[in-house]
């Protein structure tokens, strides 16, 4: 058993799996070290599992699905869900802590959105499973028709290092309020808090077998996605690793569920509100160190207001703090890994080498002896064919690009492979309505930006994901339906 007690000292934790309801090492003995991207000290430990753990793992996750967790009523697995949330906001300053040593964002910024909406997430779809229905259909006096629900079954979700608690509960909530029995894997960048999670999964009273963990690399997450008694793959994470997924399995036919990146373009009218549009884009370009997946990283101004909107963006940009998470007024924390800061350093020199302008930033940050600090920036002057205008960064990197007519706009807005949100910024609501439905994305913010209802569809179109979560579209995954006909 891993101790999850966060010391003074903010030292994590060793993260070994959870399967059967027990924390158990990989039967290799391998391990890894978790390093925290702040301070490049080590966390703890990481246990890599193979083959064996993952075979484990949906062993016992397909004999949970029969027995106590099946037979359970649904008021009482209402219950149980709605207590995981309830045992998360107990923890909150620990999971917050923990979020924030392994993903190096600001710990104020862990509180406020990871852990509380992970707590929301469960108590979101307690409440949700006590509503759900089906279809009836009376067919003339010939026949009744209706359709009954079951789980899907034993369910892979397969989580990132962005929003590590909140997105693994955003998938792991509606599973459990549909019956369903998981193999988790978070990601192997930041593997603390699903380590926590399911010593709550078990106090507040999921049976064993029901919520398993697996840790690793890709090759543990290949091992799910590839698994003959796996039903479903829910996949939040890069493309490139969706298309991997979704090959892995297609011998076996699973149902999939895909979150991916984007490149999101946020489109700035003349009649805008300015204030608030340039309060909002602040958020929208560098929170959590540019690294969500709804960032807008293109920002389309229209040609009146473009170098007043530069110069003010520019001027709140450079009052931003970069520094330790753990200091309440830093507004930028460290990027996530070695790896990750290398890679967006790499789009800046190719900002460089594209001719772009950096209107401030373009470089890591100073005054820094360990960690992996980048200053927010802010380009200008790049071309629509940029690679950094097509490519996903993933970081507190911007581009600017000014605008004439709708038309041209939207030209440039839908010129992507991407296809996950855009933030639309009008005082017209007619224009607001018109080029929000041409705009190829799953989902359109106006006047706003990652304004969330969980009952809403979640989601990418084009190379930004399959499916939607929320609602009725994660109960939709998470269950297979049963059409019955009663003939008259
Ligand atoms: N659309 C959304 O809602 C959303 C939300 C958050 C993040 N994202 C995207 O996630 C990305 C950042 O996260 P990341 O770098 O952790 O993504 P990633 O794809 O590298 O890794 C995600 C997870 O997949 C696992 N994995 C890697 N290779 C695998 C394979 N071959 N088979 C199965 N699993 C494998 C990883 O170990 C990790 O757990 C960005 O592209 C971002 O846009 C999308
Ligand atoms: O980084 C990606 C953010 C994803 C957010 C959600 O999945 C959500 O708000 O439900």
């Amino acid at each position: 058993m891993p101790s999850t007690e966060v010391k003074k000292d903010r030292v994590g934790i060793d993260c070994v799996h959870y399967i059967n309801g027990e924390y158990v090492h990989s039967k290799s003995g391998e391990t890894f070290e978790n390093p925290n991207p702040a301070t490049e000290e080590i966390l703890g430990t990481v246990a890599v599992g193979g083959k064996e753990e993952v075979d484990e793992a949906v062993s016992v996750a397909r004999k949970a699905l029969k027995g106590e967790w099946a037979d359970m009523p649904s008021r009482k697995r209402s219950n149980v869900i709605r207590k995981i949330g309830d045992l998360i906001l107990e923890r909150h300053e620990e999971l917050a802590t923990l979020e924030s040593l392994d993903t190096g964002k600001p710990l104020w910024l862990s509180k406020s959105v990871d852990i509380d909406r992970a707590a929301n997430n469960f108590h979101f779809f307690a409440d949700y499973l006590t509503t759900v229905g089906t279809e009836t259909y009376q067919q003339d006096d010939k026949a009744i028709h209706y359709a009954v629900r079951k789980p899907t079954g034993v369910v892979g979700l397969i989580n990132p290092w962005n929003l590590p608690l909140f997105l693994l509960t955003w998938k792991l909530a509606p599973a459990l309020a549909a019956g369903n029995t998981v193999v988790m894997k978070p990601s192997e960048v930041t593997p603390m808090t699903a380590t926590v999670l399911t010593e709550i999964c078990k106090e507040a009273g999921v049976p064993d077998g029901v919520v398993n963990t697996v840790h690793g690399f890709g090759e543990t997450g290949a091992a799910i996605s590839s698994h003959e008694d796996v039903d479903g793959i829910a996949f939040t994470g890069e493309t490139v690793t969706g298309t991997a997924i979704m090959k892995a399995a297609a011998p076996t036919l699973k149902k999939l569920s895909f979150e991916l990146g984007g490149k999101n373009p946020n489109i700035i009218f003349a009649d805008a509100d300015l204030d608030d549009t340039i309060e909002t884009t602040i958020k929208s370009s560098f929170i959590n160190q540019g690294e969500v997946c709804l960032c807008g990283s293109r920002i389309y101004v229209e040609r009146p207001i473009y170098d007043e909107f530069v110069e003010r963006l520019t001027a709140k940009t450079k009052e931003m703090k970069v520094g330790d998470p753990f200091e309440a007024d830093t507004n930028v924390g460290a990027m996530v890994s070695e790896e990750h800061y290398n890679k967006v350093l790499s789009y800046l020199d190719i900002a460089k080498e594209e001719g772009g302008t950096f209107e401030i930033g373009g470089k890591a940050a100073e005054g820094f002896d360990k960690g992996y600090y980048i200053e927010p920036t802010i380009i200008t002057g790049l071309g629509k064919d940029s690679r950094c205008v097509q490519e996903e960064i993933f970081g507190p990197v911007v581009n600017i690009v000014p605008f004439d007519t709708e038309e041209e706009v939207l030209e440039q807005v839908n010129d992507t492979h991407y296809g996950l949100s855009a933030s639309l910024w009008t005082t017209d609501f007619k224009r607001a309505h018109r080029v929000a439905g041409k705009i190829e994305t799953g989902m359109v913010w106006i006047n706003t930006w990652f304004l969330r209802d969980l009952r809403t569809p979640f989601g990418g179109t084009k190379h930004s994901g399959i499916g939607r979560e929320g609602g009725m579209h994660s109960f939709e995954f998470y269950s297979e339906l049963t059409n019955i006909t009663i003939k008259l």
